[in-house]
């Protein structure tokens, strides 16, 4: 048993978690112990988090560390192997264990999705128009003419030049940048409440990246929506997002709001993680991180990170940490919660 500092909370399920918008109402998204397996992998681990309207919350973390199992648990998107306990709610509404029709319903009316190969998701024999349109007709009991004039307007929302003749486009007539912004209309033709955007920007040069990423915030804020954005890009998070969740072999090893974060990162491998992002005009090369990221198996048993981090201690392989919090500022590093980092 890891002794807790005066600062630990006990429990998940009922707990409170402060984000920006503290003491506003129920949050949009409320995820509660979520704990995914797959086979033998132990993918996400008691995993607690809210997302609120209006807000961007980034989740970083090296390869393998849980973030897409987490949007896919959210989003019903799993394979249906997976072992997968906790809860998760859309403004109440419990979507796990939902049925698939809806699940289907959510994904398309209150969750829109933003994946990283914008060219994989739009199909290559119609043009975007079609696409819009029948997308449009699905959610709404409107005309082929009206469709076709809301779908132009979307485009010139997320800033397509010539919107009316692009619908007329085919997707490889476009850049990479138009396919993406094209993606992002796509996904907020239902108007949803929550945006899911998985390393929407990859794939993108970095000015097309900043101008999507100012997009997506731009649209969030206008509509009142909420984007999670799943990435493993540090520069990224800083240009867009609110709060920032850091996670590391299936567990949430920190959450603050993102200057904190930046301005007083509390866990090893945030540390590690942002002296790890290489920095024009500094002199200090950047550091990889040594060691290679954790594969979790059956279930988590200590800090996964203790066999990389040269703060560790035998208590960080006594059991999991528990959850240290310093206002809004939460981390799970037991050496930094009794003020020895
Ligand atoms: N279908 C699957 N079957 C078995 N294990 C899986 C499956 N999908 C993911 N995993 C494992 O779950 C863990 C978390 O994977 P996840 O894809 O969420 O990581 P990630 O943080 O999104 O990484 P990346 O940035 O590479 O996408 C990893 O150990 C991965 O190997």
């Amino acid at each position: 048993m890891i002794p807790g500092g005066p600062l630990h909370r006990g429990g998940f399920v009922d707990q409170v978690i402060p984000g920006r918008a503290e003491g506003a109402s129920t949050p949009l998204l409320q995820v509660r112990d979520l704990t995914v397996r797959l086979g033998p992998v132990a993918a996400v681990s008691g995993l607690s988090f809210d997302v609120h309207r209006g807000e961007f919350l980034g989740i970083v973390g090296e390869s393998g560390s849980g973030k897409s199992v987490t949007a896919k648990a959210i989003l019903g998107l799993l394979p249906k192997s997976a072992e997968i306990s906790g809860s998760v709610r859309l403004e109440g509404e419990e979507l796990l264990g939902a049925s698939s029709e809806t699940m289907r319903r959510i994904r398309g009316d209150r969750i829109g999705l933003v994946f990283q190969d914008a060219l994989a998701a739009l199909d290559p024999v119609y043009t975007i128009g079609d696409q819009l349109v029948e997308a449009l007709r699905a959610h709404n009991d409107v005309s082929k003419k009206v469709a076709r004039k809301r779908a132009a307007d979307l485009l010139g929302e997320v800033g397509i030049p010539k919107p009316v003749e692009r619908l007329d486009s085919y997707p490889h007539q476009l850049s990479g940048g138009q396919r993406q912004r094209i993606i992002i209309a796509a996904a907020l033709i239902a108007e949803p409440d929550l945006i899911i955007a998985d390393e929407p920007t990859t794939a993108l040069d970095v000015t097309v990246q900043k101008q999507v990423l100012d997009l997506l915030a731009e649209v969030c804020q206008r509509r009142e929506a909420a984007v999670m954005l799943v990435t493993h890009d540090l520069g990224v998070v800083a240009q867009t997002c609110d709060r920032v969740a850091t996670f590391y072999g299936g567990l949430l090893v920190e959450e603050a709001d993102v200057f904190t974060l930046f301005d007083n990162p509390r866990h090893p491998y945030t540390r590690a993680l942002l002296r790890s992002v290489p920095r024009l005009g500094e002199d200090s090369p950047f550091e990889a991180i040594p060691g290679s990221p954790a594969q979790i198996y059956i279930s988590l048993t200590a800090c996964p990170f203790a066999p990389r981090c040269e703060h560790a201690q035998p208590v960080c392989t006594a059991g999991v940490p528990p959850e240290f919090w310093e206002g809004t500022h939460r981390h799970r590093c037991v050496v930094a919660g009794r003020g020895e980092l």
